[in-house]
């Protein structure tokens, strides 16, 4: 055995035995200490690999998306029996006579609080006039209708320190109209703590910080907002007020616990543990008026819902906004996005998942995918499978057309748009992609608005597109301004913000932080987007839901959110039925307002790099009709630096554009009746088209396009005027003036035939001098405006020319002494071109023809006296224009 050899074995094998296990024993620890440190390596770099992670943008490493974690409250069924869900209709049957506007007396014209009531009026759409307090009251009534549904004070303390004559005229216009009072209070760091209201038995406690905000549910005034909810924590501001009420009339609308509670203990002993009313409503009882009070303005985003609320029950339903909320999502970049940013497998799973939880909110809801074909299969393995994956349930989604290569569309000329179009239609049918809905998106935006012609064509030819959308009209901000338009009969839908953007596509890395994106979801930017807009179409990109998925958690949470805090009845429909919706709830969006590109630096961004607003005309001659215009036209073309339009061969000559239809043309076509100047600072470029004057929109219009443009016009006697607008249809073989006398024509009554009418009112209307005039300077400043007298224009033109050259600021001056001459024969100055030789304008100008009878003469002097009178007072306001000889004779003839 080997216990017994010769060597000792057995002894030798037991130190061997205990060596080894000596050494395994120290070996052993050593394996140990060397796993745990390279245990300790692997978890710090681990730490290190996913800090990385983390904070790159472009990590393939799969992370745990936030989950949307909006629960409503009234959910639970404890709440739900004691509530009222069904939105109060403030509808009245009383016949009311009351205009749709609001009157909003505000402190000063800048006042913050202010400007976020007429934040609110004006983003949903409600007239409002603005008034300053504390001056005498601005008429509220004009001919037995009262011209105010609801009076706003943005200071509780203007309306009840009101003297006592407004006072009363403010009460008795209340209760003989039924309009009732919204007033603010808070806000005041100098009020004591408690204060009675001045003539209520109200008493207010001042400066507070309040928390827990909640609704009555019983209140008749809820009708967007849904109560049920608390709004846990403190609310913002230590200025609030509370109201007390000592009357029945009173009936709180909101409540909320006070922070401060050491501070209003100080006060009424007990109180602190108490529900304080923040906005209560005055039902009328005690003085027959209806009023709700704020006890602060919005720094807490219910009182928006509540202010709403409490226009529409004060109006009757007058204010009433639409409970409609349409919901459309695009997803635009789908296939474009950098490797590392796009979607995969597992985020089409999530975004199929949560159409299916959006539309248990949203009947009918589908994402809306815009896709790049260029760009299919272009991200990593996984993404590439992301891609197909899309592709495999493309059915349970709708998409519409991009550019295929994602390229600015207004860059591209006709051909490379129909490339661009046709390669995406093609991978389209290649795909299987049901992509003809009538619906596109341009990328950036770029040639929808401002409008490149190339791309409404090519949609239409391509796609036949009918539908689509823009955030930049008329301009990006304010975002409240943003409207739909129709050009060439493609529907531009107003696109909304929410937040998202290509590069927002982790949680944590949110700029301005995650609390940003929370407090725009929980009554901030997009609650209030989604509140203040009956259509909402919003914009996203493919790396919007790859990633952390953002644009999931972000629209699942803002639909909850409004859930449970409104009754909004959220909606989606496919664009085309969306955009015929839109249009039909707001016609007057319809008719587009062009604006220069070149005043907004994201326009000139996103317009085609051919085009120019040097193209544009500095002044235009307005008219009106038969007072010299033409005339006015070549003495002004005469002067070197003053380039006119090219004539036009439809509209005789002029370009009548801002007046017509010629203005659904666009402004691509307004713009190729302008050469372009050789000198943009020195070149004066203009046009005129003499019935601009008298229209309803062109003044609108052309301020929209041209703000800083001088406007001139020409007045004559309007009898005058109307005679010669006669001769000159005589003169066209004008049927209805060739058949009627001048003075049937101006005496035609109601039931004449509807050509006479028309006759009748192309030679009165115009005529109507201030009037129109008001119009223009609705828009335009007085100084941009010169008044010329037409008969100075026919007596003395080279001064009046002088004077026109001074209005425009041209230099050098023009010598029109040197190229004007009377001619006798034609009782006017013509242009001297060889010689003594005169060129008078064509034989259409200055034409013989009989006197005007005696009795239209007499009819006209009564018919426009009262006109008269108004323009000399409008031209002494002006104190730019003398009073013609014509107007001073005529008036002096009313005595
Ligand atoms: N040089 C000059 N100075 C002043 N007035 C002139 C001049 N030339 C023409 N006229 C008179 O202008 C009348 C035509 O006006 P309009 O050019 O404005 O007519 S139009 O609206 O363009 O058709 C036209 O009116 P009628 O004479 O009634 O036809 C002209 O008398």
């Amino acid at each position: 055995m080997a216990k017994t050899t010769l060597l000792g074995g057995p002894q030798k094998e037991v130190t061997c035995f205990n060596r080894i296990r000596r050494i395994f024993y120290v070996r052993q620890g050593t394996i140990i200490k060397t796993l745990l440190f390279a245990l300790i390596c692997c978890i710090i770099s681990l730490c290190c690999f996913s800090y990385y992670v983390s904070t790159t943008h472009f990590n393939t490493v799969a992370r745990n998306p936030p989950e949307p974690t909006i629960k409503c409250r009234l959910h639970n069924t404890v709440h739900k029996s004691n509530i009222n869900h069904t939105p109060h209709n403030h509808v009245s049957s009383a016949s009311l006579r009351i205009d749709n506007k609001v009157l909003l007396l505000v402190e000063t014209q800048y006042s913050k609080l202010g400007q976020s009531i007429i934040g609110i009026l004006e983003a949903n759409r409600i007239q409002y006039k603005m008034d300053i307090a504390g001056k005498s009251l601005p008429y509220l009534t004009h001919l037995d209708k009262g011209k105010f549904g609801v009076i706003i004070f943005e200071r509780l303390k203007s309306y009840t320190s009101l003297d006592k004559w407004n006072r009363q005229l403010l009460d008795k216009y209340c209760r003989e109209y039924n309009v009732g009072i919204i007033a603010f209070s808070g806000g005041e760091p100098d009020v004591p703590y408690v204060t009675e209201v001045q003539g209520f038995p109200l008493k207010l406690y001042n400066n507070l910080a309040v928390k827990d905000y909640e609704l009555n549910p019983q209140s008749e005034i809820l009708r967007v907002t849904r109560a049920g909810e608390i709004l846990y924590g403190d609310i913002p501001g230590d200025d609030w007020t509370v109201f007390e009420p000592e009357h029945a009339t009173y009936r709180p609308l909101a409540y909320a616990k006070t922070q401060t509670a050491k501070r209003f203990q100080n006060i009424t002993d007990g109180y602190q543990e108490h529900a304080y009313t923040t906005v209560i409503h005055d039902t009328g009882k005690y003085d027959d008026i209806n009023r709700v009070l704020f006890g602060n303005g919005f720094q807490c985003w219910v009182h928006i819902l509540l202010f709403l609320d409490a226009l529409s029950f004060l109006s009757h339903g007058k204010f009433s906004i639409t409970l409609e909320r349409n919901i459309l999502i695009d997803i635009d970049d789908i296939f474009v996005g950098k490797v590392g940013t796009r979607m995969k497998p597992a985020d089409v799973k999530a975004l199929i998942d949560s159409q299916d939880r959006l539309r248990r909110s949203i009947p009918g809801f589908h994402f809306n995918l815009g896709f790049s074909g260029k760009y299919y299969h272009r991200g990593n393995d996984e993404e590439d499978a992301g891609d197909d994956m899309l592709l495999a349930y493309k059915d349970a989604f709708w998409w519409f057309g991009h550019m295929y290569s994602h390229e600015q569309a207004a860059k591209l000329n006709q051909t490379q748009l129909h490339r661009e179009m046709t390669e995406n239609v093609k991978f389209a049918k290649e795909k299987g992609i049901k992509a003809f809905t009538g619906y596109a998106v341009a990328p950036h935006h770029s040639g929808v608005y401002p409008v490149h012609e190339e791309l409404y064509d090519a949609w239409k030819k391509v796609w036949g597109v009918k539908v689509t959308s823009t955030e930049e009209y008329p301009h990006l901000r304010p975002a409240r301004y943003r409207r739909g338009f129709i050009h060439r009969g493609i529907k531009v839908l107003p696109r909304q913000t929410c937040g998202l953007f290509t590069h927002t596509i982790f949680i944590d890395k949110y700029p301005g932080g995650r609390s940003r994106l929370e407090n725009s979801i929980r009554g901030g930017e997009l609650f209030q987007t989604l509140l203040f807009n009956p259509f909402s179409v919003f914009m996203t990109h493919l790396s919007n839901y790859g990633n952390d998925r953002l644009a999931l958690y972000t629209f699942e949470s803002a639909v909850k959110f409004t859930q449970c805090w409104t009754n909004l009845d959220l909606q989606s429909l496919p664009p085309m039925q969306f955009a015929n919706k839109y249009f039909e709830m707001f016609p007057e969006d319809e008719d587009p307002i062009w604006q220069n590109p070149c005043d907004d630096e994201r326009h000139l961004a996103i317009w085609s790099k051919n085009k120019t607003c040097n193209r544009l005309p500095r002044f235009l001659v307005i008219g009106p009709q038969k007072t010299g215009t033409t005339a006015l036209y070549t003495f002004l073309a005469m002067h070197p630096a003053i380039l006119s339009n090219y004539q036009s061969k439809t509209t005789f000559e002029e370009v009548q554009f801002f007046n017509g239809n010629n203005y659904y043309k666009g402004l691509d076509w307004y713009m190729e009746f302008f050469p372009l100047p050789p000198n943009t600072t020195s070149n004066f470029l203009f046009e005129k088209s003499a019935n601009y004057f008298d229209s309803e929109l062109a003044p609108m219009r052309a301020y929209a396009l041209l703000p800083q443009a001088k406007l001139i016009c020409i007045i004559i006697h309007p009898a005058k005027r109307a005679y010669s607008w006669y001769q000159h249809m005589r003169a066209h073989g004008d049927q209805t003036a060739m058949t009627y006398t001048f003075y049937e024509v101006v005496t035609a009554g109601q039931d004449a035939p509807r050509n006479l009418q028309e006759l009748r009112e192309r030679c009165l209307k115009p005529g109507l001098y201030s009037t129109h005039l008001e119009r223009w300077l609705e828009f335009y400043k007085p100084k941009q405006l010169m008044i010329l007298d037409g008969e100075a224009l026919k007596g003395d033109p080279v001064s009046l020319m002088s004077k026109v050259e001074k209005f425009i600021h041209i230099e050098p001056r023009f010598d029109y002494n040197q190229s004007l001459r009377y001619n006798p024969k034609k009782g006017f100055y013509c242009q001297l071109v060889q010689g003594d030789r005169t060129k008078c304008l064509g034989r259409s100008k200055g034409r013989v023809y009989p006197p005007m009878e005696l009795k239209a003469e007499k009819f006209l002097k009564l018919f426009y006296r009262r006109h008269l009178v108004a323009l000399s007072k409008l031209l002494l306001r002006l104190g730019t224009t003398p009073i013609p000889d014509w107007l001073q004779e005529e008036l002096s003839e009313f005595l």
